[in-house]
């Protein structure tokens, strides 16, 4: 089992982080310390990116960091920064939130399109809305995702991690290959990013019980969603790479990031959480930043089937290179959310 601990760089110069890793396989243990430059990363003019769950956390700061560089942005959002108003009040960070979503809105070129991760219906609605505009697509980032929430089935009757985070991206990725292949050119692929974790190393994937029906953990359960998308990247890379397709296809870890997505921890682990958050946890913008150079970076043109941590490419969990695992789980996918194999 690799486990990755990261501390959050505590010396800052001029953009450039250094950063403490300590990373152990059980038995050795060091401790790393890495420097991560700056990258420049090249004017996106003209480009159309996809990002889903944008609206917050690591996919709003990918996406505001993606329109900066020039690209028009289409967010698939669930939950409206606007929610509140139908609530009694706002907090000052929903405030907030509106307020800074508003001036982006206004200083780049970005668009909101509705996108229900958990429905099929509304996956499909939200790929159909979306080719309505005429638009290209170079940059999908598969980022939206939910963690450790209580046993619950999405309205198709999957289990929640497994059918928003791994089946959702899965659907959403095949129903728009056609304008990714369309888009790229072979100086210039379109790219799918999509966020895994390192809680994909533990990951298990049991391919005659993927829904978790006999044993429920929601532990295991998001571990094998994240698992799962590591095993889809690489198979749609191997596949787009035997057509001459320009697209890749790649999957990002973050690293441990303070956002809203440990808000279904227990409370007492939520109340430890906090200072240790502070402390030792990325900000949302630095966790955005593995998956933002996979999506623009020049150095990665035509770079496929990887995985990032750090802004470079890490070896990712040894069932993830097995080719019989991948096809078996793609196979399945394609037959749950009702796709003819192809
Ligand atoms: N935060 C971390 O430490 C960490 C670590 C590894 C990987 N990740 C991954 O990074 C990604 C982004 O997470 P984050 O940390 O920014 O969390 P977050 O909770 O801030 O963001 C999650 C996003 O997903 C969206 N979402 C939730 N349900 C949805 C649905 N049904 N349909 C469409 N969108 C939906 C939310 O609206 C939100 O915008 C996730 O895939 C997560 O698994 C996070």
């Amino acid at each position: 089992v690799k486990v990755f601990i990261h501390a959050r760089a505590l010396l800052r110069y001029n953009a450039h982080s250094f950063s403490i890793v300590l990373q152990g396989n059980g038995n050795v243990w060091t401790l790393v310390f890495l420097f991560l430059p700056h990258t420049v990363l090249p004017k996106q003019n003209g480009r159309v990116a996809i990002v889903t769950g944008g609206a917050r956390g690591m996919g709003y700061e990918t996406a505001r960091h993606l329109a900066s560089l020039g690209m028009h942005v289409v967010i698939g959002i669930v939950h409206t920064p606007f929610e509140f108003l139908n609530e009694k009040g706002a907090s000052p960070s929903q405030i907030r939130n509106v307020i800074v979503v508003c001036v982006f809105c206004v200083l780049f070129t970005v668009e909101f399109l509705f996108l229900d991760l958990c429905s099929l219906k509304s996956l499909r609605q939200f790929v159909h809305r979306f080719k309505a505009r005429a638009l290209p697509l170079h940059v999908l980032v598969n980022n939206a995702g939910i963690m450790l929430v209580p046993e619950g089935k999405t309205e198709d009757g999957f289990e929640l991690h497994f059918g928003l985070n791994y089946l959702g991206h899965f659907l959403l990725t095949n129903l728009l290959l056609d304008k990714l292949k369309r888009s790229g050119r072979h100086d210039a692929c379109s790219r799918v990013v999509t966020m895994s974790s390192a809680t994909h190393y533990v990951g298990r994937l049991n391919m005659e019980d993927l829904q978790g029906r006999s044993c429920y953990s929601a532990h295991g359960a998001y571990s094998q969603s994240k698992l799962a998308l590591v095993l889809f990247t690489y198979h749609l890379q191997e596949k787009l790479a035997a057509g001459g397709f320009p697209v890749t296809s790649n999957a990002v870890d973050p690293g441990m990031v303070d956002t809203d997505l440990y808000n279904n921890l227990c409370i007492p682990a939520q109340a430890a959480k906090k200072p240790v958050a502070k402390m030792l946890f990325r900000t949302p913008a630095e966790g955005a930043s593995t998956a933002i150079l996979a999506a623009t970076a020049s150095q990665l043109e035509g770079v496929g089937g990887c995985y990032f941590y750090n802004g470079e490419r890490t070896e990712s969990a040894d069932m993830t290179y097995d080719h019989n695992v991948r096809a078996e789980l793609w196979k399945q996918s394609c037959a749950l959310v009702g796709l003819q194999e192809a």
